[in-house]
């Protein structure tokens, strides 16, 4: 079964799902890949935005544990955190619309995925959070540093520091969740474009830019780099080991 697919649909949305259903879509390398070379395909001028989604129960529970435990010292660690940082800051700078679909849970990394979006839309009952203090560790693929571009300070500090999981309901009242959905991912994705999907490519483009703009200006790329360090450091300590080591030993 492969651990991604991408699907270029008539309205001109490409479809990014991840496809690990056994591990709640958890991010591997191929995953990693698949997510780049998704972003690769939407400079072709016949898409006009990019969704991300997942398979099952989960739209994605972070980092795979069964891989990224066995990377101890902050050295190995930030190769990893590094090169799934870079995808999701060519993500972010994507010159178009971009949508993350939460089919089901997302925690960890998985909110730093969803974060890297400029939309995100969430099926009722579907939960999130960012789940990595209660790790021993900060978030470490620049989903610290998008989430507080996105949200007011307070309200992402909030939701990075307490590392609760919350509801679909507490997501959009925080302003995470731009829209909860009844019924299937796809077409709420579809009727949540509809009238972007509308407006002219360049004029997209163009506002995305403006936004663009603000992050080159404000280093944002820089500060990514620097969440990065942080939690390769962190990572090392025996916290963090002790608590991966907690997730797979509780089955
Ligand atoms: C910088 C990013 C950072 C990093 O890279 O480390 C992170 O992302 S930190 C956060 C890492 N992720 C987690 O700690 C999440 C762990 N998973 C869970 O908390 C739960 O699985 C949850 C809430 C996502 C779903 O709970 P549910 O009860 O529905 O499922 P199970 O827990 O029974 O899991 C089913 C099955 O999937 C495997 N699984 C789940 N998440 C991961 C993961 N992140 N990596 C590897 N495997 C995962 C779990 O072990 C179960 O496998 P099984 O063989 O059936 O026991």
């Amino acid at each position: 079964m492969d651990s991604y697919t991408i699907n270029m649909e008539s309205n001109g949305i490409l479809i990014f799902t991840i496809n690990r259903p056994e591990k709640r879509n958890a991010v591997d390398y191929k995953v990693m890949d698949g997510l780049l070379e998704a972003i690769k395909l939407c400079e072709d001028d016949k898409v006009k935005a990019l969704a991300v989604t997942g398979t099952g129960k989960a739209f994605c529970s972070g980092g795979d544990l069964s891989i990224f435990h066995g990377l101890i010292t902050a050295e190995e660690a930030r190769g990893m955190l590094s090169k799934m940082a870079g995808i999701l800051y060519r993500l972010m700078m994507l010159p178009k619309p971009t949508v993350a679909v939460l089919n089901g849970t997302a925690v960890g990394g998985g909110c730093e995925l969803a974060s890297a979006c400029d939309f995100r839309i969430a099926k009722r009952g579907a939960k999130a959070g960012f789940i990595q203090a209660g790790l021993g560790i900060t978030t470490g693929w620049g989903g610290g540093t998008i989430l507080l571009e996105r949200l007011p300070a307070p309200k992402a500090l909030s939701m990075l520091a307490d590392g609760m999981i919350l509801s679909s309901e507490e997501l959009e009242n925080i302003g995470f969740i731009d829209r909860v959905f009844d019924g299937g991912p796809a077409n709420a994705c579809n009727a949540f474009l509809e009238n972007i999907l509308k407006k002219d490519t360049d004029v997209l483009k163009a506002y995305k830019n403006i936004l663009i703009r603000k992050w080159v200006s404000s280093s944002v790329k820089e500060r990514i780099e620097e969440e990065v360090n942080q939690c390769a450091i962190l990572w090392e300590s025996d916290a963090h080991h002790q608590k991966v080591a907690e997730f797979f030993n509780k089955k």
